[in-house]
């Protein structure tokens, strides 16, 4: 075990509290994903624009700001599951590994594979705790020597083994919301990605499993890279690394367009933050 994972970071919201301290300091990291000028169109109207950030290698990030600001769009950018919704478009460039991640020849199951993604609410399928896991690598082709090892070792990263292992047939919806939540991020895992989005993934959990799967989150930093786009200033505090802040800004036809307006490491966001917009939204001015 990771020896930070017992010593969470208190949360000090700038201006609230008295020790500035807030995220994990971020280990040495490369990017392994980057965003230059990435806008986000559904039809004409342009929901998010020219968004550009790294994503550190083995760090988690999160992404911050009000409703509608573009966050989840942006996360969805990452994986191309924009690729999925009619009309949406993404100009830009997001690289990974410095491929473009858009060009023609790029298959996006293979960058769905690569770059998996945990949703708001836990979505089991209606299958055993077992074929869950399984499925992925079943689907997907991947050569496993050993299939009952590789879901176990897969439960046991997502810190659910312990609380299945006596009943892998039993139906994954008969797990509860946190456990849920847990066999869709060991799912994930399963298939080996690299990268882990995810999308408010404790936001239909209860503060125990919230907690759960931030520290769980935490030790998977160890070995993947995680984005999550979360509601809650405080869980980004507590498990990220770095923190984007997006906002939405009004322009003269009145239409909303997100836009980023500051990305650093997390406890300088937190605690000394360069743009006025971000400061009045940490501290509840705003938002
Ligand atoms: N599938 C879609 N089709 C059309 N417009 C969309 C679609 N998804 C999102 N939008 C619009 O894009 C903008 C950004 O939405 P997005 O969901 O990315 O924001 P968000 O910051 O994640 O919001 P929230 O915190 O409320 O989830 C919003 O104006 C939203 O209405």
């Amino acid at each position: 075990m990771n020896p930070d994972t017992t010593s969470r970071p208190a949360v000090n919201i700038a201006g609230v509290g008295a020790q500035p301290v807030a995220g994990h300091q971020p280990r040495a990291a490369a990017p392994v994903m980057e965003l230059s000028g990435v806008s986000v169109y559904y039809g004409a109207y342009e929901a998010v624009r020219g968004t550009s950030m790294p994503i550190q290698e083995k760090q988690i990030t999160a992404m911050i700001g009000p409703s509608g600001c573009g966050k989840s769009t942006i996360l969805r950018s990452l994986n191309r599951m924009n690729d999925l919704i009619p009309g949406a478009r993404v100009t830009g460039s997001v690289t990974y590994h410095g491929q473009d991640l858009y060009a023609k020849d790029v298959d996006p199951i293979e960058v769905r594979r690569r770059i998996g993604m945990v949703f708001q609410k836990p979505n089991p399928f209606p299958k055993s705790i077992y074929d869950n896991v399984a499925y992925g690598p079943r689907v997907t082709g991947m050569k496993v020597a050993n299939m009952d090892d590789l879901v176990e070792k897969a439960l046991r990263d997502a810190a659910l083994w312990d609380e299945v292992k006596d009943k892998l047939k039993s139906s994954g919806l008969s797990l509860s919301g946190g456990q849920q939540q847990r066999l869709c991020i060991a799912r994930t895992i399963a298939v080996k990605p690299e990268i882990i989005l995810m999308d408010e993934p404790c936001s239909a959990l209860d503060p125990i499993a919230t907690a759960k799967i931030e520290d769980l989150m935490f030790e998977l930093s160890n070995d993947y890279t995680i984005v999550i786009v979360t509601h809650n200033m405080q869980q980004a505090a507590r498990v990220s690394h770095y923190t984007s802040f997006f906002t939405a800004e009004v322009d003269e036809k009145q239409e909303r367009h997100g836009r980023l307006v500051e990305f650093t490491n997390t406890s300088k966001l937190f605690t000394n933050p360069t743009d006025k917009r971000t400061e009045d939204y940490i501290t509840g001015r705003f938002g």
